[in-house]
């Protein structure tokens, strides 16, 4: 068993210019476990004061980073993904305390994250620099050439969501690392104890002093602070639309990275494969209570197999199993708070208030909705349109294909969209016309695997990530122009 810092009121420390700190002023937040909401422990609130020493040993830290070799940098990343797997179980039971996920979601949260580490370590070794030589443009000529290697930013300031606070702070860190940045990380509230985890695994891979920070505290009270800190050279957001774009709107000049919500539709033609739609509709819906920005968050379906698909998700909708997250069968978890349960009961009521259908759940107990599946739902209700993050699939039946396009690309959000079929023409022709990063035919929408492009249009983000497009972002070009005087 490996220990994160904390006392013996079970108050956590952060990690600040290579040591341990505990709050200098004794303000904490308490986090309860949304499983049954007990006492987990504390984490320090931080001041202004405190957060300007996190900024100031990071940007220390960078001029010596920033010139350790590649490798050495690389070899952290491959140390801290052996650890991780040493100590998956312990972490996962953390995760699953602390923000109710599931046991196997939650190892394979782990797992993937120690995979990610290994990509990002390689893929940094592969990308290289480039040569341009002065062609056509006026007055140059080939004696001039521009040499373009990678530069890292500076300190990267990561800021993590509750619902994957490991592998979506390891996706900000691992790339800014490799790339020679430094990292100032405040993860979120409810998930920073299983944060402060993996940050103790990156200390016990060898990351040296100052290269690796946290900041706790809540993002309403320090996260303005933080985010327009002059020390603070790029930011990597994870979270929802609305925290994104009043961060966006207070940064200035400050590169961003962020991904948003999404409300992705899984189109379905009347000649797909409805067994296999089925199947990919209900777990891309209901994993983790639909508490991921790639849910399936609303089923587009023709009309003329509408009755028989319905049918199919149904009868697996009915099986979810729903309880306790340390069961390994169970699916179907107590969302992460009260008010998150509430808004999704709000939008359940508003969708049958306006005649929707309902096929199953509806139900709640403490903070757990049971997996409901809510037919006929019509443009005017608000369940076709915003995002519940929650166990509640709509189905929208549609009478031909440019209506699923019409109402898919009516969204605000544009992260990604299913489309089923088995005829390969339309499906590229649908997919060219979805204003969407990312469109899987034949598959329930998800970000990995994690080399592949990952973004978000419209309001569901900014920039690309993905391992290369990751490090690609955090790092800039350097061009140094030769020029030759003696050319022959
Ligand atoms: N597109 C994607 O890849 C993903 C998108 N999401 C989206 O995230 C949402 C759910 O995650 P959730 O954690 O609730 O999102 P939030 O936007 O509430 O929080 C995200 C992070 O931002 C912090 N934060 C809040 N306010 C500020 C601020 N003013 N300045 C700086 N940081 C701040 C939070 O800290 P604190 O916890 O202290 O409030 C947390 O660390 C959903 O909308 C979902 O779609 C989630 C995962 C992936
Ligand atoms: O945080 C999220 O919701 C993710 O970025 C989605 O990841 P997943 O598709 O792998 O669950």
């Amino acid at each position: 068993m490996f220990q994160v810092i904390r006392d013996k009121d079970n108050c956590y420390y952060n990690s600040v210019d290579g040591s341990w700190k505990p709050s200098r002023t004794g303000k904490t937040i308490k986090i309860f476990s949304p499983i049954d909401g007990q006492f987990i422990g504390m984490v320090p609130s931080m001041t202004t004061e405190e957060v300007d020493e996190v900024m100031a040993s990071a940007k220390a830290a960078q001029k010596t980073w920033k010139e350790t070799p590649l490798i050495e940098r690389a070899k952290v990343l491959n140390q801290a993904a052996f650890l991780l797997r040493e100590h998956k179980e312990e972490i996962a039971k953390v995760l699953v305390r602390e923000i109710a996920k599931d046991i196997k979601s939650s190892i394979a949260e782990v797992e993937r994250t120690a995979d990610f580490l290994l990509f990002t370590a390689d893929a940094a070794k592969q990308m290289k620099g480039e040569m341009l030589q002065a062609d056509a443009f006026p007055g140059y000529g080939t004696n001039k050439m521009s040499f373009i290697s990678r530069e890292p930013l500076g300190t990267v300031l990561a800021i993590s969501p509750f619902n994957y606070p490991v592998n979506l702070s390891t996706s900000k860190i691992a790339p800014a690392l490799v790339g020679g940045n430094t990292v100032v990380l405040k993860p979120p509230t409810q998930g920073s104890i299983s944060t402060l985890h993996l940050v103790r695994i990156f200390e016990m891979a060898g990351v040296p002093k100052g290269v690796l920070n946290t900041v706790t505290g809540r993002g309403s009270e320090i996260g303005d602070y933080v985010v327009t800190h002059k020390d603070v050279d790029f930011i990597n957001f994870t979270g929802s639309t609305e925290i994104g774009q009043h961060l966006a709107s207070i940064s200035t000049m400050k590169p961003l990275l962020m991904e948003l919500g999404g409300k992705d539709a899984a189109i379905v033609l009347d000649d797909a494969d409805l067994d296999w739609a089925a199947s990919n509709i209900v777990s891309g819906a209901f994993s983790y209570s639909g508490q991921r920005c790639t849910a399936v968050k609303r089923v587009l379906v023709d009309e003329k197999v509408g009755d028989t698909l319905v049918e199919k998700i149904k009868e697996k909708v009915d099986k979810l199993v729903v309880g306790d997250p340390f069961d390994e069968k169970t699916v179907i978890v107590p969302l992460i708070s009260s008010a998150s349960a509430d808004f999704v009961e709000e939008l359940i009521k508003d969708a049958l208030d306006k005649g929707g259908k309902l096929l199953a759940g509806g139900k709640r107990e403490g903070n757990t909705i049971y997996p409901t599946l809510i037919d006929h739902v019509t443009e005017e209700m608000r369940l076709a349109w915003e995002e519940p993050f929650g166990p509640v699939l709509p189905i929208i039946r549609v009478k031909d294909i440019d209506e699923a396009i019409r109402i898919a690309n009516e969204s605000e959000y544009g992260l990604q969209s299913s489309v089923f079929t088995k005829n390969i023409d339309k499906a590229f022709g649908i997919a060219r016309r979805l204003e969407v990063g990312t469109v899987q035919i034949n598959n329930k929408t998800e970000r990995g695997p994690d080399h592949f492009p990952f973004l978000g249009v419209k309001s569901s983000g900014m920039g690309t990530q993905g391992i290369r497009y990751s490090i690609e972002a955090m790092t800039r070009p350097k061009a140094t122009v030769l020029n030759l005087i003696d050319h022959i």
